[in-house]
């Protein structure tokens, strides 16, 4: 190659790749579904093949299951959104127990931070959609059943488009961000399909049924979001794998038993696991609420909104901090690199992150310590700068950084420091400057 390629031609390229890699995926899923011997009739049965009679006989001889559940798992369609920590988990067991027709959702592709906890997903699908992974991991559990992987992001239009093509017996809730709670919510009761959600973050999780029989959706119990502040995902707070392992399994069992029509489903209940002391509580939720906007007496949510807005625009939002930074104290990590040297940088990662992977000659110093006293802080930060004018402050993706240049903006107007953010935060280090930095 003589030339150097112009940017827009490696983006092309890149494309032609992904589109190639597609493709050849998909031919390896229908070669695969090819190559499976089909079922054979069984004469002594005829709605389950010998294989099926088989494979389910442990379920299928309880009386809770019965042939009648069987047979009601083998006609049902399934939709998973979501196939992380609980997506896992959540599908590998409705994948065994032979429900008919699982449609997998996921936008992402396979990263190696997931794998402690995202059972269907291991180190030689880095970088792969996560539903293909999915996929081929569940194919290879149980042919016999239909497994349709969608990479696709769930949204108002990709919503309404599955719910129009399919009608679904039962909706799981394996995502991590309340946008698409709400979203999945309004959908599941503008369709009347029950939804079964789950979440885990640390040492905890929880799971409950909305809009199943008299029962509240989510809307009934969170008629506003959550100020986004105070929402954290496990890729902030960290999650322990066999939390979302308990958790994720336990919508598939919530699942089944919609499907089989059982009693005892998890509706008009909050379930509780603390891992940390190995307990399950049931906190008990109120019926459904006759005033709530989506599934009340008189809605006013008929179609759906949009969720990204609703869940920024709500009430508690409007307390967020103030941003009083300058845009020249945002630097990129280029000018960060250059200067790091000659200046004094405050890591303001939790202590606990900054001892797994830290710049050298950086001194940690915790946002949520400094939220709590400031004025000891920029005695510290004087302190300590005595030596240097300069000061940046540095974080994992640049918001906590930006956050404690906020607070300190104030105090240090009157000394000669120059105090800096730098945008992008340790992960940008990462990807432009040095590889060897651990993203995470
Ligand atoms: N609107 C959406 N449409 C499709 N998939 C979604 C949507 N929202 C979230 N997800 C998926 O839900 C899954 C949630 O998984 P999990 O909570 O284990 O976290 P993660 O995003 O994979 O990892 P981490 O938080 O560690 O980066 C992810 O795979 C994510 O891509």
């Amino acid at each position: 190659m003589d030339r150097n390629l112009q940017k827009s031609e490696v983006d092309e390229l890149k494309q032609d790749i992904q589109k190639l890699k597609d493709e050849l995926r998909r031919k390896e899923r229908l070669l695969f579904e090819l190559q499976q011997k089909p079922l054979e009739n069984c004469p002594y049965n005829n709605i389950f093949k010998r294989d099926e009679i088989v494979r389910y006989s442990r379920q299928m001889i309880m009386s809770e299951m019965g042939t009648d559940g069987q047979e009601a798992l083998k006609n049902s369609n399934v939709l998973i959104v979501g196939i992380g920590g609980l997506g896992c988990p959540a599908a590998l067991y409705l994948a065994s127990s032979g429900v008919g027709k699982l449609t997998l959702v996921d936008y992402d592709t396979v990263e190696l931070s997931n794998i402690h906890r995202q059972i269907l997903h291991s180190e030689e699908n880095i970088d792969i959609p996560k539903v293909d992974s999915a996929y081929a991991k569940l194919k290879r559990l149980n042919h016999n059943i239909k497994i349709v992987p969608l990479r696709q992001l769930i949204n108002n239009t990709t919503v309404e488009r599955l719910m129009k093509s399919t009608k679904y017996d039962v909706v799981l809730d394996c995502t991590d961000n309340v946008a698409t709670r709400y979203l999945l919510n309004d959908a599941c009761v503008l369709n009347n399909i029950p939804l079964v959600s789950g979440s885990a973050l640390q040492m905890e999780g929880q799971l409950t049924v909305y809009h199943y029989m008299d029962g509240p959706c989510y809307r009934c119990l969170f008629p506003v979001p959550p100020p986004p502040e105070t929402v954290t995902n496990c890729g902030d707070g960290g999650v322990l794998g066999p939390i979302p392992g308990v958790i994720g399994t336990l919508q598939a069992l919530e699942a089944i038993k919609i499907i089989i029509k059982s009693e005892g489903i998890l509706t008009s209940r909050f379930l509780i696991f603390d891992g940390a002391s190995s307990t399950f509580r049931n906190v008990k939720l109120r019926k459904r609420n006759k005033d709530c906007e989506v599934c009340g007496d008189s809605p006013t949510i008929l179609t759906l909104i949009n969720y990204e807005q609703f869940c920024r625009s709500s009430a508690h939002d409007k307390v967020v901090d103030i941003n009083i930074v300058k845009p020249e104290q945002q630097v990129d990590v280029e000018y960060f690199e250059k200067c790091k040297g000659t200046s004094l940088v405050i890591d303001v990662r939790p202590e606990l992150e900054f001892k797994m992977c830290s710049l050298p000659s950086t001194i940690n110093y915790p946002f949520t310590k400094l939220t709590k006293n400031v004025g000891g802080f920029t005695e510290f930060l004087k302190n300590q700068a005595k030596t240097t004018e300069n000061v940046f402050f540095i974080c994992r993706r640049g918001n906590d950084s930006q956050r404690a240049l906020n607070y300190i903006q104030n105090d240090v107007i009157d000394s000669n420091l120059n105090v800096y953010n730098v945008k992008g935060g340790l992960r940008d280090y990462a990807l432009k400057i040095d590889s060897n930095f651990p993203i995470y």
